[in-house]
């Protein structure tokens, strides 16, 4: 074993190399001088490791210009080749870099370079593996291929989730490219709807941690506790304190699910490296009384902290966020309850780089989905008039997105073109007479009108063109509030956004249906192609997993420092412009997942471009083609030689 150690000395077997520094970046407590300290096992490896420590110096010193994009990635920009991984080619292999170099069993236990089978006899012998694997040696493809038949025996879809988990854990690069090349198969796996269901059970598949938890017990230590992560370059983090998990309320510490899983699509879709991802869930407690009850569940048993102690916690992690990754971090809340999802947006927007998925991420998705439904219906965003069930994160942030572009397309003042948006919320249509016992962001939505109790209500008094649900309650738009849209609209839109499918407003089956094959319709989980009246309907998937991949993207590869609503509208607009006429045919108001990267990169560039025109990129000089960086920047998931 032969490990590489920053301020520490090995005490036996030892040669020590200083001044490189350069090493330091996946140790904590880093002191110059760095020391590097060997233990050759026995194996006579003392000269060898010096030869591979001089050579991979001079790799990373000198080798970097010889595939360097142009312009140069910016160290600051945080696009660089930390791991020399993509500088790895059949001709110019690299040394497989951890905190140590991984060699025989160990490497086979490490998910980022364990290759399994696809390890080539060169290698085996190179890195101590032979014998430790059977003798046969087979390429990703036949290992991917194997890997998915197993998973297409599975019957049950969480078992498919804990497979997949178990690749991630065993071998990273397998798992992404499984993600990647079959992402319409997979995604419904890793993300909604299953996702929900190992969040509920989380407890119980508990094998190997993921992911970092700050609890309440580590007030005081959140610097600490981020230095335990093994990786020094991040570049997102997606955190949620598990208390609005989908619409399945609050799982408390078992989250956790979701920000593994949203930074999975992060790398699959979006190409950001799983090196710079950071999943983190705050504990703060849980007031679910089935949970607190589980003698198997993983969090604080207690009721949630909340006002200065909850605050207080918060505060300490976006700070130390700061202070250990630097100002272009994103920090992207994810399933927050929404008393504090709004808050927490509002207070760090100015101070960091964060990002809300639930209200902003959201709100990007449908509006594209919006504007990419005005080509079979016709109109312009500002002659149709909106209804949603449910004011909360989704919907408000949804309802502001689309009344920012009316007033942008219109030149209207925005108090004027949101009076085209109507919501109703648990206690019925919100209206200027319920004004004073309003949450702050149901406000602007109270608009003159009488009261009334329920959407059926509501869609008959408001006839809109666009129905959205966003309650988090499933059934809600029932056979007569679907009919009742019919009734007004050649075309009705209805978007049911509820996650995961056991809360979706309605199926794509009854939309379609109930309108009599005219509704256009997408769904926050996927449905499959519904036949009705002899024609075979797509439904499309109006989920935000369509934009915060590439809207992450384009803040790291622009190295942007705050987050713009114009950089929102930016995504939309990148995402609309990919439906194609072929998917507007089958009536899709989405391109297919399975083109997502293509997209990814488009919404990247966009976002990035945004952030060069509004002055919030720092890296610099702006590369002249967005679109061809953006995809230059994308991880790979395809094996590298070892030397
Ligand atoms: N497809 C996608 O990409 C996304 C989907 N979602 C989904 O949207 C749902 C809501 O999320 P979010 O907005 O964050 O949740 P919030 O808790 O912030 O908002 C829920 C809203 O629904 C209202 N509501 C609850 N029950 C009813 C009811 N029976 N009738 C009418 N209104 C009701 C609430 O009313 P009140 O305020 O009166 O309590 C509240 O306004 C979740 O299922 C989530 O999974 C969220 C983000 C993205
Ligand atoms: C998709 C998503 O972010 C949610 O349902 O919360
Ligand atoms: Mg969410």
């Amino acid at each position: 074993m032969i490990s590489l150690k920053a301020g520490s000395f090995l005490q036996n077997n030892s040669t020590s190399f200083s001044g490189i520094s350069s090493f330091s970046h996946s140790q904590r407590k880093v002191s110059a001088p760095v020391v590097v300290a060997l233990n050759s096992n026995g194996r006579g490896g003392e000269r060898k490791f010096k030869a591979l420590m001089e050579s991979t110096l001079k790799e990373i010193r000198e080798g970097a210009s010889a595939l360097d994009m142009d312009p140069k990635p910016n160290p600051g920009a945080g696009v660089e080749d930390v791991y020399g991984e993509d500088r790895a080619t059949e001709d110019q292999p690299v040394t497989p870099w951890t905190t140590s170099v991984a060699s025989g069993y160990s490497l086979l236990r490490d998910p980022h370079h364990n290759k399994g089978l696809a390890f080539t006899d060169k290698e085996r012998d190179a890195h101590y593996v032979r014998g430790l694997l059977p003798p046969a040696v087979v390429t990703q493809e036949l290992q991917e291929k194997k890997l998915m038949h197993n998973l297409r025996q599975y019957q049950v879809p969480l078992q498919r989730y804990m497979a997949l988990m178990d690749l991630q854990e065993r071998n990273q690069r397998l798992f992404y490219k499984l993600l990647i090349d079959n992402v319409e198969e997979l995604l419904p796996v890793v993300y909604t709807p299953t996702v929900g269901e190992a969040c509920q059970k989380y407890g119980s598949i508990f094998r190997r941690p993921q992911g970092l938890y700050i609890s309440l017990k580590e007030k005081g230590k959140i610097l600490e506790v981020l230095k335990n992560w093994p990786e020094k370059k991040i570049q997102v983090i997606v955190v949620t304190d598990g208390e609005r998990i989908l619409g399945l309320g609050d799982l408390g510490c078992q989250g956790m699910g979701i920000p593994v899983g949203k930074l999975a699509l992060y790398t699959a879709l979006g190409g950001v490296r799983p090196s710079s991802c950071l999943p983190v869930t705050i504990d703060v407690g849980t007031n679910n009384e089935e949970l607190l009850k589980d003698e198997f569940y993983i969090g604080i048993r207690q009721k949630r902290a909340t006002g200065q102690e909850y605050s207080e916690l918060l505060h300490e992690f976006m700070c130390a966020v700061k202070q250990n990754y630097g100002e272009k971090v994103l920090i992207q809340f994810e399933d927050f309850a929404n008393h504090n999802a709004f808050e927490l947006l509002a207070k760090y927007r100015a101070s960091h780089l964060v990002f809300n998925d639930d209200i902003q991420g959201t709100a990007s998705v449908v509006l594209a989905g919006v504007v990419a439904a005005l080509k079979l219906v016709g109109g312009t965003l500002a002659e149709h008039t909106f209804l949603f069930l449910g004011a909360g994160e989704a919907g408000t942030g949804i309802a502001e997105l689309i009344a920012l572009e009316m007033s942008k397309q219109t030149k209207a003042p925005i108090e004027e073109t949101r009076k085209k948006i109507w919501l109703v919320d648990s206690k019925g249509l919100i209206v200027s007479s319920r004004m004073e016992s309003l949450q702050h962001f149901k406000k602007p939505w109270a608009h003159e009108h009488e009261p009334l109790k329920t959407l059926l209500d509501a869609v008959k008094a408001i006839k809109p063109t666009v129905l959205i649900g966003s309650s988090g309650v499933g059934k809600t738009f029932t056979k007569e509030v679907v009919e009742a849209m019919a009734s007004f609209n050649e075309r009705p839109v209805i978007f049911a956004l509820s996650n995961p499918t056991s809360q979706s407003e309605c199926t794509a089956e009854q939309a379609y249906t109930w309108s009599k094959g005219r509704a256009i319709f997408a769904s926050g989980s996927p449905f499959d192609p519904v036949e009705c009246n002899g024609k075979v309907f797509v439904p499309g998937q109006a989920n935000n997993a369509y934009i915060f991949p590439g809207f992450g993207l384009g803040l790291v590869i622009s190295g942007a420092i705050r987050v713009h609503d114009d950089m929102l509208l930016a995504a939309s607009e990148a995402l609309a412009g990919q439906v194609t006429e072929d998917n507007f045919d089958k009536g899709l108001i989405y391109p297919p997942f399975c083109n997502i990267r293509k997209i990814s990169a488009e919404i990247a560039a966009n976002v990035a471009s945004k952030a060069y025109e509004l002055g919030l990129a720092t890296r610099l000089p702006r590369p002249a083609n967005l679109v061809k960086y953006a995809e230059s920047c994308m991880y790979s998931p395809v094996y590298r030689n070892y030397r």
